[in-house]
């Protein structure tokens, strides 16, 4: 099995725990949109669902295959999302942000009842941090917030590069118009303080940790997926 029927394999479990007429959150990356591929078939065969998605990259591909869209502030209350990531640990802590959607995917999926998270198994760690932590921050005082989380950094005894993530000939931007600092930790002992930490300083707008959002994560690997939670 290659990594995208890995992925793939994910997503057709994801889709049990998706009722008839349920408020979606739709998450970001390759993996989710094989969950979007899947969800668009149901949907053509009369499933009913409102989806939210967490980029503007998913929903021009809900767009493209049918799939109901809805604003997060038409309905603000959702049932599941259903989202990839870049790394999970035991405890169903997440890094995401590989694709700089982390601020719209955490203000969705702490609008969920639930969050389930579908990944392949290269994704599940033992501590986080190999992964490089995506930071998103204001463009405004882009210098003075990089010294601030290199600081906090240190005090958390993490070294390793912090960089403004690049695109194209320029930095990278979010949907909402941020820069992202991508921090490469190595391992990252106390995720919990971190990610508290990293919300104090004033130009962080969100950081990739997600912390108590999932409760669940389907792993897929060659033999099938397997589930981590409940
Ligand atoms: O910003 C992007 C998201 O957090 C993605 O869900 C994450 O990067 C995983 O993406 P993929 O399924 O492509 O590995």
């Amino acid at each position: 099995m290659d990594a995208r029927q890995m992925k793939i394999k994910a997503a057709e479990a994801a889709l049990e725990y998706v009722e008839d007429g349920m408020r979606l959150g739709i998450g970001t990356g390759s993996t989710a949109e094989e969950f979007v591929r899947l969800l668009a078939e149901k949907v053509a065969g009369g499933f009913r669902i409102q989806g939210v998605p967490t980029s503007e990259r998913t929903a021009r591909l809900c767009v493209e295959l049918g799939v109901p869209l809805k604003s997060l502030d038409e309905l603000p209350e959702l049932d599941l999302t259903i989202d990839g990531a870049d790394e999970v640990d035991p405890q169903l802590r997440l890094i995401k942000g590989g694709g700089g959607a982390l601020l719209r995917e955490k203000i969705v999926a702490t609008a969920s009842s639930r969050m389930i998270v579908i990944a392949d198994e290269t994704k599940v760690v033992d501590m986080l941090g190999a992964f490089k932590l995506p930071i998103e921050v204001n463009s405004f005082g882009l210098v003075a917030t990089r010294i601030a989380v290199d600081k906090l950094a240190a005090r958390h005894g993490l070294t390793g590069d912090i960089s403004v993530r690049a695109s194209g000939d320029g930095p990278f931007r979010t949907d909402g118009g941020h820069l992202i600092l991508d921090a490469s930790f190595g391992r990252i002992p106390d995720a919990d303080a971190l990610a508290r930490d990293l919300n104090a300083i004033a130009g962080v707008v969100e950081h990739g940790l997600f912390i108590g959002i999932a409760s669940l994560a389907i792993i897929a690997g060659p033999d099938g997926a397997r589930k981590l939670g409940a």
